[in-house]
Parts: structure tokens; sequence; C-alpha cells
């Protein structure tokens, strides 16, 4: 995996208040990582240094193995982002913001303009005044000019916030694409936990300026029982199923009608999944379906992280 963003031992105050204590963590090209916390819990902060907003105090940061203070443009070069509201001309057609934009920055073409309005699903309003663009229209042409200049780290400071549900999808596929598709790490602040879960790959919490977890969502939401990972069977005859587990020393229990609950060791999951299920083959045990219980939502995973009810969870 290539690296996109690395955080090493990063420490900030602003004015008396050490806003980030010890931050360190890593992001990938191809993935949407999900960057979540309660209010005042050091993102926006974060996002700054990333984008150099704000200087940099302690520790380091690197965007694609350039580092932010020694080779500042270098590393801003791979980086687009959307921090505050980018500012837009209401008068103007969402193109010819476009081309305003471009104008500042080198070697932007016509092409270029033409694939990121496409990426962004606008070609079929983009010669539309920009005062009659939806919030979701104008947060996709926001979308659209830091994506001209090819940046291999988006950047965005909670993307969703003021989006209807409609606005919500159709960012997330767009973001989706851009990090599946076209190898882009897409970095986004939330406090909008069942967003992020939709949306992301990976997500770190941060609390208090510390990071508390970083995990892919399955491991995030996935039900363990001490250090086994809870898989749930559908069976046809789920005792035998269950015998058959309980033969090559797992533990099995019923898990509702014609479900067997089977814990897998973690680390071991392949081998010994491979190997479950080729026994149940050979012995004719048939089941239909076979996953990971996931039983716990992000939110849940969340508010055990960081003990906060309320408002900031939407
Ligand atoms: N200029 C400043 N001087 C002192 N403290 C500040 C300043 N700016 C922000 N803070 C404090 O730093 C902490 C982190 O703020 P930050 O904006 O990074 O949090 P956040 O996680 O983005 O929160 P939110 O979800 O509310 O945007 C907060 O406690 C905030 O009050």
């Amino acid at each position: 995996m290539e690296t996109a963003i690395r955080l090493e031992h990063v420490n900030k105050h602003l004015g008396k208040k050490q806003v980030l204590k010890d931050l360190s963590f890593e992001t990938y090209i191809g993935e949407v990582f999900g960057f979540l916390g309660p209010n005042g819990a050091g993102k926006t902060t974060t996002i700054k240094l990333l984008v150099g907003l704000l200087s940099m105090e302690e520790g380091n940061i690197s965007i694609c193995g350039k580092d932010i203070t020694g080779e500042f443009e270098t590393a801003m070069a791979y980086v687009g982002g959307i921090v505050e509201n980018p500012e837009m001309y209401g008068y103007m057609t969402g193109r010819q913001n476009l081309c305003q934009y471009a104008r500042m920055r080198k070697g932007v073409t016509q092409e270029r303009i033409d694939e990121v309005v496409s990426l962004v699903g606008l070609s079929n309003r983009i010669n539309e005044k920009v005062s009659k663009y939806s919030l979701g229209m104008r947060q996709r042409l926001g979308l659209a000019q830091c994506m001209l200049h090819h940046p291999k780290v988006l950047i965005l400071d909670e993307p969703t916030n003021g989006l209807d549900p409609a606005g919500i999808r159709q960012l997330r596929d767009i973001l989706k694409h851009l990090a599946h598709q076209e190898g882009t790490c897409v970095f986004v602040s939330s406090h909008m936990m069942s967003e992020m879960e939709l949306m992301c790959d990976r997500v770190g919490i941060i609390v208090d300026g510390r990071l508390a977890e970083v995990k892919t969502l399955q491991e995030m939401m996935t039900e363990r029982r001490g250090d086994s990972v809870v898989y749930r069977y559908h069976a046809e005859n789920p005792r035998l199923l269950m015998n058959a587990a309980r033969q090559m020393e797992l533990q099995a229990e019923p898990g509702g009608e014609e479900m067997v609950e089977v814990q897998i060791p973690s680390g071991q999951e392949k081998q010994v999944l491979w190997e479950l299920n080729r026994t149940l083959a050979e012995n004719n045990i048939v089941f239909y379906s076979a996953a990971p219980v996931e039983s716990k939502k992000l939110e849940d995973a969340f508010m055990e992280l960081t003990g906060k009810e309320g408002e900031q969870i939407v």
C-alpha cells in the first residue's frame, strides 16, 4: 500500500490549549479515510496543518513522502482540499468559475476541466449560473475545483454538512469513485457517524487531541468475543454444522433459527474458515451463507471509545 499522508508525533498548541497530543497515523492511496471525533477533538486543526493553513510546531507530517516543512510546495502540489466553503462567484456559470480558478494553476487544460466536471456529475448543468445551484451542486463544483490539478490526496472538512440525503449519496459515490477508481486518497472529517459508515474504508477516531483508534470499518463493527471473530452460518441442519465445528475444537453455539455462530480465532481467520468449510463440504453439510456478525454500528464503537453521547452524534 502506498502511503499518502503520514503524521508522526504531532503536537500543536492553539493559545494555551494543547489541541493535538502526540498524533500519529497513516492514510493510503486508494482509500476513503474517515477522520472522526466529537466537536472540539482537533479534526479541523489537524486538517489545517495538512493543507498548510497552520504552521507545524512539533512532529512530522509528510504527503506522498514529501515533508510539509522541508518540501512544502512539492508536498502541497499533491493536495487538493476544501477546508472552508470554497469561494464561488454566483453571477458566473460553473464553467466560468472553474476557468477562473484554472488560470491560477499551472497546466490545467480545457480537457481536464471537462474531465473533472464529468467526474462530479455536473456536465448537464455546468453552463448555468452558480447562483441557481443547490448546495449539493456547489459542493460538487468545489470538489471539481480542487481536483483540477490531479491531486493524489483530497482533504475535505465535514463535506456532508448541510447536504440533504440525495446530496450526501451523490457525494459519497463520487468520493468512493475518486478513491477506488482514480487512485486518490480521500480524507474526510466528520462527526456524522452514520454517513461515515457508508462512505469510508477505514476510520481514525480522535478524542481530545489523541488518536483513540484506527481500524477498517469491518474491524470496527465486527463482533468479537475475546480474541475471536464471530461468524454466523446459515445452515440446512444447524446441529450437524455445530457438531462439525466443535469437532475442530471451535466454540459454536446456536444463533437463531437455522443459524450457528462459530468463533474463529483472530489472525487465523482464512486458514480456519478454509478448513471448516472444507470439512463441511466433505461431509455434505449444507450451508447457505457465512459472514462475520456485524452487531456493532460505527456509532456504537464511537460511543464506546469517546464515552460521548448526545448532540455530536447525528
Ligand atoms: N485559536 C484558538 N485558540 C485556542 N483554542 C482554539 C483555537 N481554535 C480552536 N481551539 C480549540 O481547539 C480545540 C480543537 O478545535 P478543532 O476546531 O480542531 O476541533 P474539531 O474536532 O474540528 O471540532 P468541530 O467538530 O467542532 O469542528 C477546541 O477545543 C477549540 O476550542
